[in-house]
């Protein structure tokens, strides 16, 4: 397929706010598209490259290249030079990349040449196209929405499964199923305001402790086990802890869902930041285990002796976790079958998780399926502080003692066009290795610097607490932020599934007027 026919459709499905819209033009363009292609074009059009970025800087990108006459170029080919410019390494590195983007801009026409610098600086990304695209496959395809995004939810990709049902209609569909081995996206959470009103929103449900660590998806056939992040990274080689524990388990075919944490020698939770930086890839493995011990504290099971237990609800999920893992291995939880009776006793759990040290409560339907890869209503945390997720838009380097550092962070929210608006700025919160941290990460997602304020792609999301919202001419959204300081960077969680405007202005509905 040429490249041509994706930027044509990808201008024009931005330009479109309806989705029906949006859906049939995807579909006309994946029902043109050769099935071992849909994948690219699928990662082309959300703004992603297979091969994760080039490391090509903006102002090599910004260079002028002669466009060509005519459309020639075909995404194979881009795919392939993108490969070429990834594995450029050593010596002659930056001349080296460079050739191989001239040769590439070169045989792109002057819309093409536009998408592809948009592509490789990775300045576009449009989080929200996975959702539709899946829908103009399955128009494409002549197959069910439903049907096509439980598949993807069992495999994991929806690039391989766009191939195999574009390749082979509803009957490909019927054999993707969940494989222990192969990640699968994790359940998300909605949020409730308090316990009691979880407890509204559910009725019969089960509470959990909400454990702030890391999440892990393990899988274990026969001996060999491995270890997933919520975005699906494996890690199983940083946490050996897991490992070990998941083979000891009574069980050869399984995949469990938890949250890793470390503790002190009280027993309370170490803060967040030390497990990061504990699963870090430069960290030394065998000496952080010694100076910094993690557990797994399991709380679902998705599959078990080699069967899918997705659809079965939660009460019986926890049947089976009960009889795979031991109780000091899983997670504490209070089953909340009447609440009416149970509302003082839930009230109980939720502050002894607190004075434990956790960081809130997880509620969760008793009757409810696993629905992978979604923000369910099913699963909703309670967490005593209102935080938001929010997406760095620039950065202000910072003065004094920060100077060099990246510092002052202006923050956005998910507007409905899909851009970002930037509710306001904060340097507080930051300790130095988050300021470290955060100035290496965002000079690599820098796409302009004029001396105080880097703008970047924005693709780091950051958790922020703040004391509420002013209203505000300066800012988009005509809102601010009051007292915003950064909790922890979030390079698990894509930008995608960071808050809306929409979610920060209703959590605020008695919002002062002007
Ligand atoms: N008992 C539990 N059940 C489910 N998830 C839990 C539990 N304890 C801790 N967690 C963590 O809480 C997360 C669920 O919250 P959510 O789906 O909102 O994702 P998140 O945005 O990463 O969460 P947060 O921002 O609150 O850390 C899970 O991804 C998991 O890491």
């Amino acid at each position: 397929m040429l490249l041509a026919e994706v930027a044509r459709v990808s201008a024009e499905v931005a330009g479109t706010s309806a989705r029906s819209r949006k859906t049939a033009l995807l579909a006309e363009l994946f029902a043109a598209a050769p099935p071992d292609e849909a994948g690219l074009v699928i990662a082309y059009l959300a703004g992603r490259l297979p091969q994760g970025r080039p490391g090509i800087g903006w102002r090599a990108l910004a260079r002028e290249v002669p466009p060509a006459g005519e459309p020639t170029l075909a995404v194979g080919a881009v795919d392939a030079a993108v490969t070429e410019l990834a594995a450029v390494a050593g010596p002659g590195a930056q001349a080296g990349r460079r050739r191989i983007l001239d040769d590439l801009l070169g045989a792109a026409t002057a819309p093409e040449q536009r998408f592809l610098r948009s592509l490789l600086s990775g300045e576009v990304r449009q989080g929200a196209l996975d959702a539709v695209a899946l829908e103009g496959v399955a128009a494409a395809a002549g197959v069910p929405a439903t049907a096509l995004r439980r598949a993807v939810m069992l495999d994991g990709s929806l690039p391989r499964v766009a191939a195999a049902v574009l390749a082979g209609g509803e009957e490909a569909l019927r054999t993707v199923t969940l494989r222990v081995g192969r990640p699968v996206q994790p359940m998300l959470a909605g949020s409730a305001k308090s316990v009691a009103e979880a407890l509204a929103a559910l009725g019969p449900c089960v509470l959990e402790e909400k454990l702030d660590g890391i999440r892990v998806q393990v899988h274990r056939e026969g001996d060999a086990v491995r270890v997933y992040t919520r975005s699906l990274d494996e890690i199983t080689d940083r946490l050996p802890e897991v490992a070990d524990l998941a083979r000891a388990l009574p069980g050869d075919a399984f995949i469990l869902d938890g949250e890793v944490i470390g503790q002190g020698a009280d027993g309370r939770p170490v803060p967040f930041q030390e497990i990061a930086s504990r699963v870090g890839s430069r960290v030394d493995v065998a000496a952080a285990r010694q100076t910094l011990p993690v557990a797994p504290y399991f709380f679902d099971v998705l599959a078990a002796g080699g069967e899918v237990l997705l659809d079965l609800p939660v009460h019986e999920r926890f049947a089976t976790l009960a009889a795979l893992v031991p109780e000091a291995s899983r997670v504490r939880r209070l089953v909340v079958a009447d609440p009416a009776a149970q509302a003082a006793e839930a009230e109980r759990f939720w502050a002894d998780t607190l004075a434990r040290g956790h960081e809130g409560v997880m509620a969760k339907g008793l009757d409810s399926a696993y629905a992978a890869g979604r923000r369910g209503k099913h699963w909703l945390k309670v967490k005593p502080v209102h935080t938001l997720d929010l997406v760095v838009l620039a950065a202000e380097w910072g003065h004094g003692r920060r100077t060099g550092l990246l510092s002052n962070l202006h923050l956005g929210a998910r507007a409905a066009d899909g851009t970002f608006a930037m509710l306001g700025k904060t340097f507080k919160g930051l300790t130095d290795e988050m300021l470290r941290w955060q100035t290496e990460r965002l000079r690599e997602l820098a796409v302009e610097d004029d001396g105080f304020t880097v703008r970047v792609r924005p693709e780091l999301v950051v958790e922020i607490a703040y004391d509420g919202l002013q209203r505000s001419t300066r800012y988009p959204a005509g809102v601010a932020l009051r007292f915003a300081r950064v909790l922890r960077h979030r390079p698990d969680k894509p930008a995608s599934e960071a808050d809306t405007v929409a979610t920060v202005l209703a959590a605020h509905p008695g919002l002062p007027q002007r």
